[in-house]
C-alpha cells in the first residue's frame, strides 16, 4: 500500500496534537505549555529533527508516544533532547517511550552532544509493565545510558510536572535540574502511595515539590517561576559548558569590566562580622557572568560558573551570611558535585575560602560529616583541572583542605593581606592548649592578661608574611589586583597534566 500525501499529512497532525483535549485542557490550567511548545521554546527555530514520530501510531486507544525525542541546536550548538508529553496516559512510560528515550541518549553519547530532559511523567507506564520495565532495554537501560553519559556529555533537566518513582531517577541523573514552582515535583512513591504504605497523609508539593528540592533535599538546583524561565536557566547551563568531555569550555569573545565593587571595603576586619561572598565572586568576575546553581540549599557555600576574562571558572566559595561559613553534611555533597562537574568538563576551579572548617557536634557526627567531608576532600584531591585557592579571610582546620589548600596540588593559593590560615582561630586555640592553665588563675585581670599574650602569640605564630615566607602561600596580593593575578595564573596553568592516579578509580568515602 503506498501512502497519499494527504494521509501522511492527516497521521502528523494526529502525532503533532498529542491526546485528547481534556489532557491539554488541564495542562493550560495549570499554566503548562504543550511538551511541543516546551521544545519550540528550547531550540534554535527550524532547527528541530524528531526521530521515532510514528511510534505507537497504530496502537490502539493511544494518539502518539508519550515521549517526543529528537536533535537540535540550542545557541547555535548541537544537542539531542527529549520531552515528555503528559497529554498522553500522564507521560508515562510505554514500551515504545523507553526504547525512544534510550536510542536519543545513545545519540547523544555517540555523537558527543548535550543531552536535554523535558520532563514531565508520571514513570512506567504501570500497564505495560512486561514490555517496558524487565528487560534488556527497558527502563533501567535509561538510567544506565544516563550514569555511562554523565561527565561525558552534558545533561540537564527541566522539570514541569511529576517526575514520579523511576520517572524521579533522571533528574537524579542529570548534572542539574530546574523546577517549576507549582508544578514540578519528584517523588518515589505517590501521595496516595505513601499513605497506604506508612500511614503518612502528605501532598505531591509538600513532600517532594520544587521548593523542598530546591531547598532541603538538594537534588533540584533551580526554583523557576515559569517554564520558560526553567527552559532558559537551561540554555544559560549549557553555555558554560562544551559539548563533550573533550573539549574546552566555550570562551566569550567580549571580555566585559568586572562590576565595580571596592573588594577591599567588602570584607570585615572582624571575624564575626558576615560578609556575602556573592557580591566578592561578582566584583572579581566578568559582569554579570556568575550564574549561581543550587542557591537555595545549603547555604553557607556558594557554587557557580562565571567567567574571566572571558574565560569559563567554577567558583566554590565559603559565604559567612549563613551559618558562619562553617561546612555542614549538605555542603561538602555540594562541594563534591560540584567540583566534579568542573572536573568532568574542564572546568578551572577558583576557590574563594573564609571557612571556620567543618562543623562539631553530636548532630553532625550522627548525620556522617566525617564521611561527607572526606567525599569533598577526596573531590577536591582528585580534581585535575586548573584550581587556585585564593584565601580571602580565613581558613582553618580541615576547612584549608576541603577548600584546595597547598597540600591539595593547587596551581597557586593566594592569600589577601588580612588573611588567616591555621589549624583553628586563636580564642579556640588558647582555649585548647591552655585550659587548665586559664582555670587555675583565680585573678580576673591577671586571667585576661595571660589569655590576651598567647593570643598574640598564636597570632604572630599564623602570621601570612611568615606563611609566605615559608612558602605555604604563592602570593600575598592587594583585592585590587587580585583578579588580574587570577587571569595570569588560570591562564599560565591552562596546559598542565592531567593525570591523578593509576588505579581505575578510587573507592569514594560516600
Ligand atoms: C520504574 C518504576 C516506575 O516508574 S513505577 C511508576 C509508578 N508511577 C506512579 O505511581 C504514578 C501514577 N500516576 C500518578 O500519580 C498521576 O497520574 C500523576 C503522575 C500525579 C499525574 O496526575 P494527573 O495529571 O491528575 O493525571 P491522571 O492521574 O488523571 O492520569 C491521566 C491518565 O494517565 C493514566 N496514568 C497515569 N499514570 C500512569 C501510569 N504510571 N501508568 C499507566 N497509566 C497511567 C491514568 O490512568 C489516566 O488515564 P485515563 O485518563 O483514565 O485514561
Amino acid at each position: 500500500m503506498t501512502l497519499d500525501e494527504e494521509t501522511l499529512e492527516q497521521l502528523r497532525k494526529r502525532v503533532r496534537a498529542g491526546g485528547a483535549e481534556r489532557y491539554h485542557a488541564a495542562n493550560a490550567a495549570k499554566g503548562k505549555l504543550f511538551a511541543r511548545e516546551r521544545v519550540a521554546l528550547l531550540v534554535d527555530e527550524g532547527s528541530f529533527v524528531e526521530d521515532g514520530m510514528y511510534a505507537n501510531v497504530l496502537a490502539d486507544g493511544l494518539p502518539a508516544d508519550g515521549v517526543v525525542t529528537g536533535t537540535a541546536t540550542v545557541d547555535g550548538r548541537p544537542i539531542c533532547l527529549m520531552a515528555n508529553d503528559s497529554t498522553v496516559k500522564a507521560g508515562s512510560w510505554g514500551a515504545r517511550t523507553v526504547e525512544k528515550i534510550i536510542r536519543i541518549i545513545e545519540r547523544a553519547y555517540t555523537t558527543g552532544v548535550p543531552m536535554v530532559y523535558l520532563v514531565d511523567s508520571a514513570g512506567a507506564r504501570i500497564t505495560d509493565q512486561v514490555e517496558l520495565f524487565p528487560g534488556r532495554r527497558g527502563a533501567g537501560k535509561i538510567f544506565y545510558n544516563q550514569v555511562r553519559a554523565s561527565g561525558s556529555i552534558p545533561q540537564a533537566c527541566a522539570l514541569f510536572g511529576p517526575s514520579a518513582a523511576g520517572g524521579a531517577y533522571i533528574p537524579a541523573f542529570c548534572d542539574v535540574v530546574a523546577m517549576v514552582e507549582g508544578n514540578a515535583s519528584m517523588y518515589l512513591g505517590s501521595d496516595r502511595m505513601v499513605e497506604m504504605v506508612t500511614g503518612e497523609k502528605t501532598t505531591l508539593e509538600a513532600m517532594g515539590g520544587a521548593k523542598v528540592h530546591c531547598a532541603e533535599s538538594g537534588v533540584g538546583h533551580f526554583l523557576c517561576k515559569t517554564e520558560a524561565d526553567a527552559i532558559d536557566t537551561v540554555k544559560r547551563y549549557l553555555s558554560y559548558l562544551p559539548s563533550n568531555w573533550t573539549q574546552h569550555p566555550p570562551k566569550r569573545e567580549a571580555q566585559n569590566a568586572p562590576e565595580k565593587i571596592d573588594l577591599a571595603a567588602l570584607v570585615p576586619a572582624s571575624e564575626r562580622q558576615a560578609f556575602d561572598m556573592r557580591r566578592y565572586a561578582n566584583g572579581l568576575l566578568d559582569s554579570d557572568s556568575f550564574f549561581e546553581i543550587q542557591p537555595l540549599w545549603a547555604k553557607e557555600l556558594t557554587i557557580g560558573f562565571g567567567r574571566l576574562n572571558g574565560e569559563v571558572v567554577g567558583v566554590v566559595a565559603n559565604n559567612s551570611m549563613f551559618k558562619g561559613g562553617v561546612l555542614f553534611v549538605d555542603s561538602a555533597d555540594k562541594a563534591t558535585r560540584f567540583v566534579q562537574l568542573c572536573d568532568a568538563f574542564n572546568v578551572p576551579l577558583l576557590f574563594l575560602s573564609d571557612v571556620p572548617g567543618f562543623m562539631v557536634g553530636s548532630a553532625v557526627e550522627k548525620q556522617g560529616i566525617i564521611r561527607h567531608g572526606a567525599k569533598m576532600i577526596t573531590a577536591i584531591s582528585e580534581a585535575t583541572v586548573p584550581k587556585i585557592c585564593v584565601v580571602v579571610r580565613k581558613a582553618y582546620g580541615a576547612g584549608l583542605y576541603a577548600m584546595a589548600g597547598p597540600g591539595f596540588e593547587p596551581d597557586a593559593t593566594i592569600a589577601l593581606p588580612t588573611a588567616k590560615i591555621a589549624v583553628m582561630g586563636a580564642e579556640a586555640a588558647v582555649n585548647a592548649v591552655y585550659a587548665n592553665k586559664i582555670a587555675a588563675i583565680s585573678d580576673e585581670d591577671e586571667r585576661a592578661e595571660f589569655v590576651a599574650a598567647k593570643r598574640a602569640e598564636y597570632e604572630r605564630d599564623i602570621d601570612i608574611v611568615r606563611l609566605a615566607s615559608e612558602l605555604v602561600v604563592d602570593a600575598i596580593v592587594e583585592p585590587g589586583d587580585l583578579r588580574g593575578e587570577l587571569i595570569r595564573r588560570f591562564a599560565a596553568a591552562a596546559g598542565k597534566d592531567r593525570h591523578f592516579s593509576r588505579r581505575r578509580h578510587g573507592v569514594t568515602p560516600v
